[in-house]
């Protein structure tokens, strides 16, 4: 179902107050970009200017082609088919969860009511709320809400989903119990979603481009695991800094629980995530559990050795520590080191090197 991609471009420069924003975003292709930055760098100023509720000096916005905003055009916010989810579910208390889902039809046209109509089945059970269609929201739990909100903003069938902050007024086991919801409509949704978070396992999890917004302009954007790996920007201090990528389960190693993953430059162990041979997992390699060493040694407990060769060393966030990037054919790791230790072993740009990873985390 992800076979059809689809484009949007956008530019949005103009002032808020005394904010400036001043943002030129393309996302290539369909799936989820994560939109990331510090609280007051202006993501749902951005995102309202996409839904058409910010109208800045100037604005050009084309989706798939229709253009949606320009020199002489702009859509009102309910001509756009924009699905968006807030931190707060905002449903109707006198309603029940079907009236909720279904209340935004009634101002589409009678062909697209009988469209959505038919995807309310398939969208209520992709989003696991087939069994409180005739609840109230009070008797939902946080988790449960939020899914009736996504199912609500989707059943009008947009062309673009905005999600601002869609988990963070939720606690960590409703976290816990939507994410793979919300990974199964990564998986299935044909249309490009805007998602903005502050937690990198989100962006992990979820992401396939990412988007990084500073001082409401764009930082960088770009494919997942590339930008991730990018040492020039902010994210590489974080706790969780690290790169994610997708790889295939190739064999399982039942004895002692663990499975080899396959991607573009190599292969991995990871513990056993109770899937067959064949399946894509994406898996997280945190900055801080890989070490590097001019050779593989043999007497270490850490299973995975990669050849690779460093491409770029960065200061790190205390002057104790760096950031090295290296390249294991052709995809790219980062590196925790002590300043002193890429001293010892000399590294420098090109140099081949041992990565070792001490773990290695099953994101999905
Ligand atoms: N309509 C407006 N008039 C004046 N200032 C505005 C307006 N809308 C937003 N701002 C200002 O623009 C800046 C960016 O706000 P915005 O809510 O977009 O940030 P954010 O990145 O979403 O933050 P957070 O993560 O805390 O939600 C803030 O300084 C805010 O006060």
């Amino acid at each position: 179902m992800r076979a059809r991609e689809t484009g949007l471009a956008a530019r949005f420069e103009g002032h808020l107050g005394a904010f400036k924003l001043d943002v030129d975003l393309n996302f290539p292709v369909n799936g989820i970009t994560a939109l990331f930055g510090v609280s007051g760098c202006g993501k749902t100023s951005l995102l309202r200017c996409f839904a058409g509720l910010n109208r800045l000096q100037t604005g050009h916005f084309a989706i798939d082609g229709e253009v949606w905003q320009d020199g002489t055009t702009f859509l009102l916010p309910h001509r756009r088919a924009v699905g968006y989810v807030f931190q707060q579910a905002n449903l109707f208390p006198h309603l029940s969860v079907h009236d909720n889902l279904v209340f935004g039809l009634k101002r589409l046209g009678r062909t697209e009511r009988n469209v959505a109509k038919d995807r309310f089945d398939q969208l209520v059970s992709l989003l696991g709320i087939d069994h409180l269609l005739e609840r109230a929201p009070r008797k939902l739990s946080g988790g449960e809400r939020q899914r009736v909100a996504i199912g609500r903003a989707l059943l009008t069938a947009p062309k673009l989903l905005l999600m601002d902050e869609p988990l963070s007024a939720l606690d960590f086991e409703a976290k816990r119990e939507i994410l793979p919801y919300l990974d199964g409509l990564r998986k299935t949704l044909s249309i490009p979603v805007l998602y903005v978070t502050h937690a990198p396992n989100e962006v992990a999890r979820l992401a396939d481009h990412i988007a990084v917004l500073e001082n409401g302009r764009i930082l960088a954007s770009g494919p997942l695991t590339e930008t991730l790996a990018r040492l020039d920007l902010p994210i590489r201090r974080e706790e969780g800094a690290g790169v994610a990528i997708d790889a295939r389960i190739i064999e399982i190693d039942s004895k002692w629980h663990l499975a080899r993953v396959a991607f573009a430059g190599g292969s991995l162990w990871v513990r056993d995530p109770q899937k067959p041979v064949g399946e894509m997992v994406r898996v997280m390699v945190l900055a801080r559990d890989v070490s590097l060493a001019l050779a593989p040694s043999r007497n270490v407990s850490i299973v995975n050795h990669l050849p690779a060769k460093v491409l770029e060393i960065a200061d790190g966030d205390h002057p104790a520590v760096v950031a090295v990037k290296v390249d294991v054919g052709g995809t790219p790791l980062i590196a925790r080191l002590t300043a002193r230790s890429a001293a010892a072993l000399a590294l420098e740009p090109g140099k081949p090197v041992s990565a070792q990873i001490k773990s290695v985390a099953i994101v999905d």
